[in-house]
Formats: C-alpha cells, sequence, structure tokens
C-alpha cells in the first residue's frame, strides 16, 4: 500500500509531502523533482506570482544517492517569497504591533466559489487567512512532487508512462477525432502556451484567455491523462471502493476546483448507443486487442491492456478580478468578494497535478496487485503474472 499526505500552507515557509510505502531502488533526484514542479508553473493565463515565485526543493528522508530506500520519501518545497509573509505566518505568537500592513488585515470578503465562508464558519475564524492559506492549489505543488517519485517507480518498475495534455478551455475544445498526444509527448505539451496537442485549437484557447482576461473574467476547462503501458488488471470488479475507476476519480475529485471526472469517452458514451459504446475485442498480431478504446482502458474496475484515459473538468478560477457580489462578513453588509490577483486560466497546471494524482493511484495499484519491497522484486512479480496468462491472452 502506498500512502500520501501534504503538510503546509500557500505562503508559509514551504510544503511538505511524505510518501509511505515506496519500494527500494526507486531511480529519483532532486532535479527530477525539480523539472516536474517547473512544469507546474507553465501555462498561459497564470497569475503574476509564478513569476516571481520559485520552488525550492529538498528531499528530507527516503532517498540516498538517488534512490529510495524503502522508508517513507519525504520533499519539502520551500518557497522563496517566505520572507515577506514570515510575520504574518509565524508559527509563533506575534505581536500585534509588528504585524500591521496589508498582508495583515482581516480577509472578510469571502469569494464567491472558493473555501473562503464555509471554511470560516466550519473553523470558527473571523478571518477568511487561514482558511485560503490551506484551501490554495499552491498545496498541489508537493502533490506534483510526490507524483514525480510515483512516476519514476511505475517507469522502472512496471514500464508504464504518463502523459497530461488539455481538451478544453472555456468553451474551446480539442476536436473528437484529435490525435491523443503519446507517451513521450512531455516535452513537446511543455512547449505548448496551455499544453493542448492539436495546435490549431491551443491558438484558439490563447485567443479566448486573452479575451476573459480583457473581460477581467476567468475560466476553466478539462484535462486529460493517458497511462501507456499499463498491464492487465490492476484494480478489480469485486468490491465497489477496489474499482480502480473509482479510486482515480476519488484522486481526482481531490484537486482543487475539479468538478467532474469522466473515465475514457465517459459522458459522451451516455449519449450513444451499445453498438457505438463499447470496445469489440479481436486478436491482432497474435494478441487480444480492442478495435477502439472509449472505455479508456478500463473494464469492471479493472485494467484491460489498452491506454488508461481519464479527464478531470475544472471550474473557472473563483477569484474573478470584476470581484463578484458576497458580504462582509465583519458587518453582514454587501460587498464585493477579495481581489488582489489571481489566476485566470489554470487548466495547464491542472493538467500536471492530475498526472501526479494519477500515477500515485497507479503506483498504489500496482503495489497492491504485484506487491515487493524493491523494484527489483515487483518487476519480478510483473514478469510471473504475465508469464502465467495463457500467451493468446496476453
Ligand atoms: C493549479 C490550480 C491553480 C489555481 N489557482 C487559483 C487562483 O489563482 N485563484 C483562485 O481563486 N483559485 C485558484 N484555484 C482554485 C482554488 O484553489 C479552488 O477553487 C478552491 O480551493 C476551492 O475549492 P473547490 O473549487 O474545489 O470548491 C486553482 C486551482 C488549481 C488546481
Ligand atoms: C501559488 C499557487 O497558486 C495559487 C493558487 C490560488 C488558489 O486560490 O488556489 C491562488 C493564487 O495565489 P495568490 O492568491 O496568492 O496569487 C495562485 O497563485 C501555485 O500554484 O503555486
Amino acid at each position: 500500500m502506498l500512502r500520501w499526505l501534504t503538510a503546509g500552507e500557500s505562503h508559509g515557509p514551504a510544503l511538505v509531502g511524505t510518501l509511505e510505502g515506496l519500494p527500494s531502488g526507486v531511480e529519483v533526484t532532486t532535479a527530477d523533482v525539480q523539472s516536474a514542479l517547473a512544469r507546474r508553473r507553465l501555462g498561459y493565463g497564470r497569475g503574476a506570482r509564478m513569476a516571481f515565485e520559485q520552488d525550492q526543493v529538498t528531499f528530507l528522508g527516503g532517498v540516498r544517492h538517488g534512490m529510495s530506500q524503502g522508508g517513507p520519501v519525504a520533499i519539502m518545497v520551500g518557497n522563496t517569497e517566505w520572507p515577506k509573509w514570515q510575520t504574518v505566518m509565524s508559527a509563533d505568537p506575534v505581536d500585534r504591533e509588528e504585524l500591521g500592513g496589508a498582508r495583515a488585515a482581516a480577509l472578510t470578503r469571502p469569494r464567491p466559489g472558493h473555501a473562503d465562508l464555509v471554511g470560516m464558519t466550519k473553523y470558527g475564524f473571523d478571518d477568511a487567512r487561514p482558511v485560503l492559506e490551506r484551501a490554495s492549489a499552491r498545496e498541489t505543488a508537493s502533490r506534483v512532487a510526490l507524483g514525480e517519485v510515483a512516476e519514476r517507480f511505475l517507469a522502472q518498475a512496471a514500464g508504464i508512462r504518463l502523459v497530461a495534455h488539455t481538451v478544453q478551455v472555456g468553451p474551446i475544445a480539442i476536436p473528437d477525432d484529435a490525435v491523443l498526444p503519446p507517451a513521450d509527448a512531455t516535452d513537446e505539451l511543455d512547449a505548448d502556451p496551455i499544453r493542448c496537442y492539436d495546435a490549431e485549437t491551443s491558438a484558439l484557447m490563447v485567443a479566448e484567455i486573452d479575451a476573459c482576461q480583457k473581460d477581467g473574467d476567468t475560466l476553466g476547462g478539462v484535462v486529460e491523462v493517458v497511462a501507456y503501458g499499463v498491464p492487465v488488471g490492476l484494480g478489480s470488479h469485486v468490491h465497489g471502493d477496489r474499482r480502480l475507476d473509482a479510486r482515480l476519480a476519488g484522486a481526482l475529485m481531490g484537486i482543487q476546483a475539479i468538478k467532474g471526472v469522466e473515465v475514457g469517452d465517459g459522458f459522451r458514451t451516455a449519449a450513444r448507443r451499445g453498438s457505438q459504446a463499447h470496445d469489440e475485442i479481436e486478436y491482432r498480431d497474435g494478441a487480444v486487442t480492442r478495435r477502439t478504446n472509449r472505455a479508456g482502458g478500463l473494464e469492471g474496475g479493472m485494467t484491460n491492456g489498452e491506454p488508461l484515459r481519464v479527464r478531470a473538468a475544472m471550474k473557472p478560477i473563483s477569484t474573478v478580478p470584476r470581484a463578484l457580489d458576497t458580504i462582509d462578513t465583519a458587518t453582514g453588509e454587501p460587498a464585493k468578494a477579495i481581489h488582489q490577483r489571481s489566476d485566470v486560466c489554470a487548466v495547464a497546471p491542472a493538467a500536471v497535478v492530475a498526472q501526479a494524482m494519477v500515477a500515485l493511484t497507479l503506483a498504489d495499484a500496482v503495489l497492491e496487485k504485484f506487491g515487493g519491497d524493491s523494484v527489483d522484486e515487483v518487476r519480478r512479480n510483473i514478469a510471473s503474472y504475465v508469464a502465467a496468462i495463457p500467451e493468446h491472452l496476453r
């Protein structure tokens, strides 16, 4: 079993992610994690903060000389902006006099769509600061750091490779017959402003973000994660909480602002007749294969050997520049919601975060199915499982 936890606030000194249950022998370096985090900062429509703030990666445990040791992996992602926030976000009590300044003022105009108002009510705060600090998607930096370790494990132990791309920004979507990015498309996607694999649609998405920004508004969209080389039989049909589609949906819905998950053709399948919805099975070149992959590589909650495809729908950013109506919680009077700065569209980074969550979920499923305390042992276990499948069904 693989478990993970994160801690830390948006403007705190650092985020920390812990991954427990990772076998020994996974090759991973600080530079690998650093470049995954750099990928999360990309994306047309991101706010000013992405440019001036830097992520500083430090392995605190679990990795020695570029290799996992079998113990919990702890990764710290330091925040270069901390010196500006060390009084406002101080863990220890501070003098009220020292506090002062705009950053310290109580935030009492909660943003519709953000965690502000419900969090204040539930946790008993008269200031949205402590709520937004933890609700913030800055936390996804630690998920991406852990996801990178999980991805290294998947590639080295099982030959599984992941890629994530943007398939929709606001109303602009890739065509139905658009080509799926291959396993080695990550560099190409990094080079696209919005992580879209279809150049024509990418240009339209960028134009849509420009138009939206001019209007003082924000956008959401849809991202897709594809995993190649996934063996048959991860997950199970025998119980709801063991279905891999359920576990993937939970992992993706746990990302800030994700409001819908689709497995394969998902919602589009619902509009089709059965004859057009399923993937007919045949032998091709001596192997079992599906003629199509509308199911997204999952049948009965189990991987079927086809590429795994899952999508996540992101709502528009709730810190709308042309601020929405709210109330001032201090007075009960009508007010305009907090707005200092914000992303206009964060769909491209959400794709990177979704990839990390799928990697962690798949790594957990691989370990559950095959077990093993070292990468070599997991590899041997996979090989013996595959060898036992009758050749004509592999
Ligand atoms: C990568 C990423 C970046 C985000 N950036 C912002 C942002 O700049 N401003 C904002 O209001 N919300 C942003 N969000 C969304 C909020 O974190 C999210 O809406 C909030 O935590 C409330 O949770 P909910 O939308 O799931 O209800 C971002 C989400 C992600 C995944
Ligand atoms: C810092 C990150 O994203 C932040 C996520 C976020 C939110 O409300 O979720 C709000 C913004 O922060 P601020 O309001 O301080 O500008 C984003 O910049 C990050 O992704 O590293």
